[in-house]
């Protein structure tokens, strides 16, 4: 998946300016980059949940724009940020809408019943247990796994994640990453912890006031003098060592400068 040039301007103000760049297939980009800088707002320009207001989103070479919603669902599925809180539904349907694109019929199985793709992305992401509860029941973390079984039952080849690592404890992060990586699929997500998309990406996009700053492997984008100019922080850079990439220590907050 792909941008070429790709803003959006939403009343007057430019929140995504001319953003290009390539996701490798089969691999993970990162989208990295301070509060504000447009990450959310780029993966709803590549989830089709908003148009560009000029240039383009290509999905295999092709305009996305173009790819029949039905088929696009089938290619792409997105994790949002923030799921509505209120569905009053079972975990095993809301995993069950993530087959929607799948189903011949008009309408389809609400109860995901006999699919057995529904409990098989349960149980990778170790919610089996969970099936029957209602989902207003779940807690955050809980949610976040069920959301992540949702888009693994839409089987795409390209999957967006908007901070994947939200509400999860330290090891339920971990393994869910570990589980995307392991899936082979063109993956672009968001991260907060640097440290987290230095070891689970293979490339790495900052945003910076929603322009691509810097693009490269965690190994050639997290330097000291990128984290201090985009972040506004000190840090050191070492090396992990577990994995043998980069290993972000924050050191302290630059002043924060005054607006106006
Ligand atoms: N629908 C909208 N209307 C107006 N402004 C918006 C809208 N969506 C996003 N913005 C603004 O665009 C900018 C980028 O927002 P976005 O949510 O993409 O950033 P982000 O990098 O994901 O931030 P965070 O790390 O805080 O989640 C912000 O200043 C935000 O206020």
């Amino acid at each position: 998946m792909a941008l070429r040039r790709a803003s959006w301007t939403v009343d007057g103000t430019p929140v995504l300016r001319e953003v290009t760049f390539t996701a490798p297939a089969g691999r993970t980009t990162g989208l990295i980059g301070p509060n504000g800088s447009g990450k959310t707002s780029l993966i709803s320009l590549l989830a089709r949940w908003t148009r560009p207001t000029s240039g383009r989103v290509l999905l295999d070479g092709v305009d996305a724009g173009s790819v029949p919603l039905r088929e696009f669902a089938r290619r792409v599925a997105a994790l949002e940020q923030h799921t509505a809180t209120e569905l009053d539904l079972t975990v095993r349907q809301v995993v069950a809408m993530g087959r929607v694109p799948h189903s011949r019929r008009l309408g389809f199985d609400l109860d995901g019943g006999d699919d057995p793709v529904v409990a098989r992305a349960l149980a990778r992401v170790g919610a089996a247990g969970l099936a029957d509860r209602h989902w207003h029941t779940l807690s955050g973390g809980e949610r976040q796994k069920v959301q992540v079984a949702r888009v693994l039952a839409q089987e795409p080849r390209v999957l967006l994640l908007d901070e994947l690592a939200n509400h999860l404890d330290p090891a339920a992060g971990l393994r869910l990453l570990d589980l995307v990586r392991g899936l082979g699929l063109t993956t672009i997500g968001s991260f907060h912890d640097l440290n987290l998309a230095a070891m689970f990406c293979d490339h790495l996009v900052v945003l910076h006031r929603g322009r691509v700053v810097a693009e490269g492997t965690p190994r050639q984008v997290l330097t000291p003098a990128l984290l201090g100019e985009v972040y506004g922080v000190e840090a050191v850079v070492d090396d992990h060592p577990a994995t043998g990439g980069p290993l972000v220590v924050m050191c302290g907050a630059a002043r924060e400068k005054e607006e106006g």
